[in-house]
């Protein structure tokens, strides 16, 4: 066989491995020797000779055996000129199997994960309504098992438990297969690592080291939006890795359709596998977590008294978020350490009297516009883009009566809010909303609910 004959066969290989693993790692491979059942190709670096060897060789013999080319053993020779590797060529195992990827040894010196915080495991994390759903899809990612949803897209608003809950998918992988390659990183770091990747000429082993984990978990990846080539990237390695079918976890704070300034094919991508909500907490949920991290508190500090209600007190008032919670409970029971009280309602208010004050005037806009575009199942960039037509016009003067109504702000302001409407446009739409109440009991019952919601 020649060089010519296995550019040939090797493009029937497009349809086992998928394109982006063919334009990657097969296209570039060179057929350098065959003799006596064993093939050589030409590699641009060891690692990458060890990848193909791992994930594709198998595939290659197969093809070769299917046209009548008997070959059992392939090696992989990195080319001269190639950049200095610590080993010359990786041998093949003898056919039939490939290495399985359980046998490759970790390369932690180049797929360095972003530190995990030991705090977040699923033992710590407290489910709830609001958070059930993401819980139980996060726990059967880190199951393991064979790939059933591909992306794991978890999003909502900020401090509600995204980042906790992918260390925690992490966490509980590394000890149940610590053989998995798990990287972690913000979209930040991943961008930080392909613009020195770029600049140090490095895209190469970029990929290969995207390319060859199993399980990729990308928070916050709406930093991306916006940063064309690293979408680009992005948009590569992802497919790169389903084609593989190996697992990847993403997180964000809005729906994939949502986030402004990310290509649509990376939109629908991510829209591919299960995308969930982790809604904003109610009062039972803020109420465990308070008991949870009270509890914590307790075995520290073995004194510690905390009065009836204090928690019940705080699970009401601080509606924010948990983050906000957890800071307020910290510096409460630092707080009566320090001065030796115990936690009783007045300590409490006292102590976290700029927390209180502050979730008083806890209403948004945008928090009323993204629960107004959920209760009526609309688009939350309906509520502020141009269309007429009466099923989302409706909704969107429902979200301008309730922001009149429940939040400090002027017309204009709410105005420009919505899509930069002028102040008549908002003026016209909370009268219709208080015209229509009046006879449309559908109407106020929805109002009635929406207001519950967002004042919690
Ligand atoms: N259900 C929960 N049980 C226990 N702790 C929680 C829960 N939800 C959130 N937390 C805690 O709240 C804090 C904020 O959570 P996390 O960092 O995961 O938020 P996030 O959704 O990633 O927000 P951001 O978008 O701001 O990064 C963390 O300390 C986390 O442990």
């Amino acid at each position: 066989m020649t060089n010519d004959t296995w550019t040939k066969l090797r493009e029937d290989l497009l349809l086992h491995v998928g394109r982006n693993n063919y334009l990657t790692w097969i296209e570039p491979l060179k057929l350098t020797h065959l003799a006596e059942g064993r093939a050589e190709f030409e590699v641009p670096t060891s690692f990458f000779g060890n990848w193909v060897q791992r994930n594709f060789a198998d595939k290659i013999r197969h093809r070769l055996n299917e046209a009548g080319i008997d070959v059992s053993r392939i090696d992989f020779s990195v080319a001269r000129g190639a950049p200095a590797a610590p080993q010359a060529a990786v041998q093949a195992q003898p056919a039939p199997a490939p290495m399985p990827a359980a046998a490759a040894p970790r390369r932690d010196d180049e797929i360095a994960s972003a530190p995990l915080d030991a705090r977040f495991t699923f033992d710590s994390f407290v489910v709830g309504k609001p958070n059930a759903l993401a819980h139980a899809a996060a726990r059967r990612v880190a199951e393991g098992g064979p790939v059933t949803f591909n992306p794991l897209f978890l999003y909502g608003g900020v401090g509600l438990g995204k980042t906790h809950l992918m260390h925690a998918i992490a966490h509980e992988l590394q000890l149940r297969q610590p053989h998995l390659r798990v990287l972690y990183l913000s979209a930040e770091q991943f961008m930080y690592r392909f613009v020195q990747a770029l600049r140090e000429r490095q895209i190469m082993d970029f990929k290969e080291m995207f390319r060859s984990v199993d399980v990729l978990m990308v928070d916050d990846v709406q930093f991306i939006a916006g940063k064309d080539s690293t979408q680009e990237e992005f948009f590569h390695t992802f497919n790169a890795l389903v084609d593989q079918n190996k697992q990847i976890v993403i997180s964000a704070d809005r729906a994939p359709g949502e986030i402004k300034d990310l290509e649509d094919r990376i939109k629908s991508r991510l829209q591919c596998g299960l995308v969930v909500d982790l809604h904003p907490t109610d009062y039972e949920l803020r109420l465990g977590v308070l008991q949870q991290k009270a509890e914590q508190y307790r075995r520290q500090m073995g004194d510690l008294v905390i009065a009836d209600g204090v928690l019940e007190f705080l699970a009401h008032r601080i509606t924010t978020n948990v983050r906000v919670l957890e800071g307020a409970l910290t510096r409460l029971f630092a707080f009566a350490n320090l001065v030796g009280r115990a936690v009783t309602l007045d300590v409490t208010q006292e102590c976290l009297s700029d927390i209180l004050r502050a979730s008083d005037r806890k209403v948004t806009i945008e928090e009323i516009q993204r629960k107004v575009a959920e209760h009526y199942n609309v688009r939350l960039s309906d509520m502020i883009g141009p269309k007429r037509v009466r099923t989302i016009a409706r909704p969107r003067q429902v979200a301008m009566y309730l922001a009149k109504q429940l939040t400090p702000r002027s017309l204009p302001e709410i105005g420009r809010r919505f899509g930069g409407r002028d102040h008549t446009t908002i003026m016209h739409g909370v009268k219709k909303v208080e015209e229509l109440m009046a006879t449309d009991s559908q109407l106020a019952d929805d109002l009635q609910m929406l207001r519950r919601l967002l004042q919690g």
